[in-house]
C-alpha cells in the first residue's frame, strides 16, 4: 500500500492556485481540496459554520479560524484514505498550527508573484461561480466571451478582484501569510517542506512543481515499499 501524499499550495490572491491546484490533480491523481469550495458548499447547506462564515465573506473579511478550522478538519477525517493537495488553507498561524496537529504534510508549496502580475491577472479574470471554472481574457480565455465553457452560463467578475479592492486584500495577506511561511520555515515537524516559487507565469513555475511532485511522491512510494519488505 503505497503511503498518501498531502500537500498545502498557498500564495496571494491571484498568484494562480487554483490554476496550478488543478494542474496538480490532474497529473499527480491528488484530490483538489478547495478551502473556499467548502466554505461556499456549507453557506449552500445553511449549516451553522455556513451561515457564520457568510456574514464574514460579506464583509470581505477571512472566516474566523475556530470557524474555518472546525469547518475544514473534519473534511479532512473524511480524506484519510486519499492523497490530496489542499488550496486555501492554511491562511494563518492558527490554522498552520491546527493543520499540523491533524496530520502530516509532504510538501507546501507557496507561490510568490509580483503585485503587479496579481492586479494585471486579476483584473481579467472571470469565473463561472457555480463550477469554480476559472478564466482569464489574456492566459485561458473562454471559447465564447463572457460563457462557461461547458455550460455556456454567464461568467462574472468578483468585486474584490478589482484593483482598488486588490491593495487591501494584499496588505492583509502579507500580514496573516508571513507567521504562516516562518512556522513552516521553523517548526521541527513541518520544517523542510515548504518550497517557494518566484516568477510572473504559471507556466514557467508548473515544470518546477511538477519535477517537485514527482521526485517527492516517488520517495515516498520507493520508501513504503522498502518498510513493507523488511
Ligand atoms: N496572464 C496570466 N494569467 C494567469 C497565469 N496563471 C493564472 N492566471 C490567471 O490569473 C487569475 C488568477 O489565477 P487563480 O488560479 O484564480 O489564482 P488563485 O491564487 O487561485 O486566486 P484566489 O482564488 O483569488 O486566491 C486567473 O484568471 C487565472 O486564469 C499566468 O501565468 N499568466
Ligand atoms: N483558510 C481560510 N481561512 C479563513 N477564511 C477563508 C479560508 N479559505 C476561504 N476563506 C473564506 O472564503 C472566501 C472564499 O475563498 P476563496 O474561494 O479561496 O476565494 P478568495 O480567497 O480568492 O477570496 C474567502 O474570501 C474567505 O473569506
Amino acid at each position: 500500500m503505497s503511503k498518501l501524499f498531502r500537500a498545502v499550495i498557498m500564495g496571494p490572491p491571484g498568484s494562480g492556485k487554483g490554476t496550478i491546484s488543478e494542474r496538480i490533480a490532474h497529473s499527480f491523481g491528488l484530490k483538489h481540496l478547495s478551502s473556499g469550495d467548502f466554505v461556499r458548499e456549507n453557506i449552500a447547506a445553511k449549516t451553522e459554520a455556513g451561515v457564520l462564515a457568510k456574514t464574514y465573506i460579506k464583509k470581505g473579511l477571512l472566516v474566523p479560524d475556530h470557524v474555518m478550522t472546525r469547518l475544514l478538519l473534519p473534511r479532512l477525517e473524511e480524506m484519510t484514505k486519499y492523497s490530496w493537495l489542499l488550496d486555501g488553507f492554511p491562511r494563518t498561524l492558527a490554522q498552520a498550527e491546527a493543520l499540523n496537529s491533524a496530520c502530516d504534510l509532504d510538501v507546501a508549496i507557496n507561490l510568490n508573484i509580483p503585485l503587479e502580475t496579481l492586479k494585471e491577472r486579476l483584473q481579467h479574470r472571470w469565473i463561472h461561480p457555480p463550477s469554480g471554472r476559472v478564466y482569464n481574457m489574456c492566459f485561458n480565455p473562454p471559447h465564447v466571451q463572457g460563457k462557461d465553457d461547458i455550460t455556456g452560463e454567464p461568467l462574472i467578475q468578483q468585486e474584490d478582484d478589482r484593483p482598488e479592492a486588490l491593495v487591501a486584500r494584499l496588505r492583509h495577506y502579507k500580514d496573516v501569510a508571513k507567521p504562516v511561511i516562518d512556522f513552516y520555515k521553523m517548526t521541527e515537524k513541518a520544517k523542510g517542506i515548504l518550497y517557494t516559487f518566484s516568477d510572473t507565469e504559471t507556466d514557467r513555475i508548473w515544470p518546477n512543481i511538477s519535477t517537485l511532485l514527482s521526485t517527492k511522491i516517488s520517495t515516498i512510494q520507493s520508501d513504503a515499499r522498502c518498510a513493507s519488505t523488511h
